[in-house]
């Protein structure tokens, strides 16, 4: 039994540069916002855990910093416990908003997750094990991951605030979006692709996709419009690309239409967005809506919970494959360990990694071969904060103005007129 205790928790929001990536619900702001919790011992040990920093996560997130010291790293239920108090103290129960494209009924799982994987951190580093042991066991050692293709402009339009321009360059079109996946493919390795829909006519969509098959012959591909088309236009464009995509994400809103879909198509769908919690799994399953999970700790209520997740899946015959939002070392980290230790893990993982240009964790772990990730076999996550750079992010959130994830506020700033693109076609 372990004798170390929680004495001081720190959380410290951060912004890191992102580029004008397009979805259906706008574009993202100059900067990505996270937060990044570190868990102290009384034996001088400490765990980390990353996750969203919307303002409104921010003061969740230390409400429950604040109830934590004398905690026992080791109990994942007297956690859940307390944050569950805690939100009910301060929120009532309420639900919580990540930017328009995730809104959940309750933020218990969302604010319980960062303080999960930073305990699990901590119990592997004082056990001398990596958190793919505490999950079970590894059953592979490296982590396959899909390249991430998003429409993207060249840079940040003329905004005061904005972030330094990428060097990605344009991508509006299929030519565009080929070299940006060959880029992917030459630099990072991937095995697989997919592509963030749901920004122009699913026919110029369905054409990117065919232009991707063209030149990666052997690559699985996926589309993901994040709920832009009626049920009728998915079951067109599954027609269009039966034998061409693995999977179709979310092609229209919801667990019914989805159903719709399903019962006319054998293209298989993935969701990560009308199952995102425990409770949707059996209206989901009873319809036959969805064939494939995206699993994400970040919402799914931390690590363990994920790999519960993962049972379920397998137990009623469902893939699973990874969501990502933008993202730092230390998700990737958990990530990763998590992934190692899932049997079933039936597809490789997104993440928006190669599109981020700086850090808060020592580089050289987490590096992509292959498209894929050695498991860290170190103690705990296998990620060291870079105290340095943690300090500058900070300084980004500070000076960058950005407090909340609004990709259509933002691009109403830029095209006044701009409507979601939900259910549009
Ligand atoms: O698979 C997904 O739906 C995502 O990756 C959601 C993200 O928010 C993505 O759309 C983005 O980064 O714009
Ligand atoms: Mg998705």
């Amino acid at each position: 039994m372990s004798s170390s205790r929680i004495s001081k928790v720190v959380v410290t929001p951060v912004a890191f540069a992102d580029p004008p990536l397009l979805n259906v619900v706008g574009v993202h702001q100059p900067w990505a916002l996270r937060a990044i919790v570190e868990l102290h011992t009384d034996t001088g040990l400490v765990g980390l855990g990353e996750t969203y920093a919307d303002e409104t996560h921010l003061a969740r997130l230390d409400a429950v910093a604040q109830a934590l010291p004398g905690s026992d790293p080791y109990d994942a239920n007297a956690l859940r416990r307390l944050v569950v108090d805690v939100l009910g103290k301060e929120t009532g129960g309420a639900g919580a908003s990540f930017g328009g494209m995730l809104d959940v009924s309750s933020a218990v799982d969302t604010v319980y997750s960062p303080f999960e994987v930073a305990c699990l951190d901590l119990v592997g580093r004082e056990t001398g094990r990596p958190v793919s042991d505490l999950l079970g066991g590894a059953v592979r050692d490296r982590v396959p991951f899909s390249g991430y293709l998003f429409y993207k402009w060249a840079g940040h339009p003329g905004s005061a605030d904005g972030g330094p321009d990428d060097d990605w360059g344009e991508a509006l079109n299929p030519d565009q979006i080929v070299a940006q996946a060959k880029r992917m493919v030459e630099g990072w390795g991937f095995g697989s692709l997919k592509l963030k829909g749901g920004v122009f006519h699913p026919d110029e969509e369905c054409a990117a996709i065919e232009a991707l098959r063209d030149a990666f012959p052997d690559l699985p591909l996926r589309l993901d419009p994040n709920g832009a088309w009626t049920p009728e236009t998915s079951v067109k464009v599954a027609e269009r690309l039966a034998g061409v995509v693995e999977y179709l994400e979310d092609p229209t809103p919801g667990i019914d239409g989805m159903a719709q879909v399903a019962a006319r198509t054998d293209v298989p769908l993935a969701t990560n967005m009308c199952v995102i919690a425990f409770e949707h799994l059996k209206p989901a399953i009873a319809a036959d809506a969805v064939q494939i999970v995206l699993s994400d700790h970040h919402l799914w209520g931390g690590l363990r919970r994920s790999a519960l997740l993962g049972g379920i899946t397998d137990t009623f015959g469902m893939g699973l494959s990874m969501h990502s939002n933008s993202h730092l070392g230390v998700s990737l980290a958990a990530m990763v360990q998590l992934a190692a230790a899932t049997p079933n893990l039936t597809y490789a993982c997104d993440t928006h990694y190669p599109w981020k240009t700086q850090d808060v964790v020592r580089s050289g772990v987490l590096d992509f071969d292959d498209g894929s990730v050695a498991v860290p076999t170190g103690p705990g996550l296998g990620v060291e904060l870079d105290r340095d750079l943690l300090g500058e992010l900070h300084e980004q959130y500070l000076s960058c103005g950005v407090r909340r994830r609004e990709d259509t506020v933002y691009m109403r700033s830029i095209e006044p007129g701009f409507t979601p693109n939900t259910s549009r076609w």
